[in-house]
């Protein structure tokens, strides 16, 4: 019989996800079927997209064999019915107060910062670059953790080198490319470009550097098509784009500038995106969802 969720202390909720404490050595992170877009957490769930984004983790977890925070397997007894599939167990870490964010292309925060200095993060790039262009060599771009609705803040390699000392701050720096490369690389050759993505890294009580939180998934990362990949302009996001073109399309009815939370969205648009997250989920892993756990939507 396994417990539910109210057999757990819930310690901390994200966007779309929430954290419970099992055992004070344990956690439980569920994800669920929540999606943001444009600062806003919509209210229409995407039916399967934690199971698929929890799937996706795992899968990272798996492939890049470097000491990751998963402390049971997916289905392990004290999961929850309600939540099985997408929800881990984790080992409690104490975490490191900074976001690991390895760049292979220029988007978002980073263009905005090279277009105002010639830099990201202190890393001067090269000039005449543009939106999506891409890197020369993938780069670290540490940022602040935000609170919920505020935006992570890019910060230098010597302020994370001022706060947790040089060697630490080197090693965040070292495993965060060597990831971002290695993962690149498995995505890229089956067509989907991995951008940029975020790490979070905890200390375990031997003092081990863990990989922590959810790793390479839609949400933490920007997934491009190879296909479509044209440096210059924005690039459709691989999962969120009918979402984002929903909402800014008349048909909505949304006004993207004004206070009005974003509209329910239309059945078509929802099963759309259900089908993205589970196409990134197959082509990158070569797995079937239809094989993950939990019960479909
Ligand atoms: C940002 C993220 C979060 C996830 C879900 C909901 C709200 C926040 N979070 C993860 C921890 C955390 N703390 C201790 N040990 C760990 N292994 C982890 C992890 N992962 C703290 N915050």
């Amino acid at each position: 019989m396994r417990p539910t969720l109210a057999d757990y202390t819930h310690i901390a909720s994200g966007k779309v996800r929430d954290l419970y404490d099992i055992d004070g050595e344990s956690l439980l992170m569920v994800v669920s079927d929540r999606i943001s877009a444009y600062d806003h957490v919509l209210e229409t769930p995407i039916p399967d997209k934690g199971r698929v984004l929890t799937a996706m983790s795992v899968f990272f977890f798996n492939e890049l064999g470097v000491p990751n925070h998963l402390a049971a397997a997916a289905d392990d007894s004290r999961i929850p019915e309600e939540v099985l599939g997408r929800a881990l167990i984790v080992k409690k870490l104490t975490m490191i107060p900074f976001e690991c964010v390895a760049r292979g292309y220029l988007s978002g925060s980073a263009l905005k910062d090279y277009q105002a200095t010639g830099s990201v993060c202190g890393v001067t790039l090269p000039e005449g670059l543009g939106e999506a262009s891409r890197l020369e060599e993938a780069i670290f771009t540490p940022a602040t953790k935000a609170a919920i609705g505020e935006h992570d803040e890019n910060i230098t390699f010597e302020a994370v080198t001022e706060k947790l000392g040089a060697d630490l701050a080197y090693r965040l720096r070292t495993e965060t490319l060597d990831i971002y490369l290695r993962a690149s690389t498995l995505t890229e050759a089956r067509g989907l470009i991995l951008a940029d993505t975020k790490f979070e890294f905890g200390m375990d009580s031997g003092n081990n550097l863990i990989l922590a939180d959810e790793v390479l998934t839609p949400d933490s990362s920007r997934f491009w098509t190879v296909e479509d990949y044209e440096p210059g302009k924005v690039q459709p996001s691989f999962d969120k784009q009918f979402v984002r073109d929903w909402l800014t399309s008349p048909e909505s009815g949304w006004d993207r500038d004004s206070d009005s939370p974003p509209p329910p969205l239309p059945d078509d648009v929802v099963d759309a995106t259900r089908k993205r997250y589970i196409e990134a989920y197959e082509r990158i892993s070569g797995l079937s969802f239809d094989e993950w756990l939990g019960e479909s939507a």
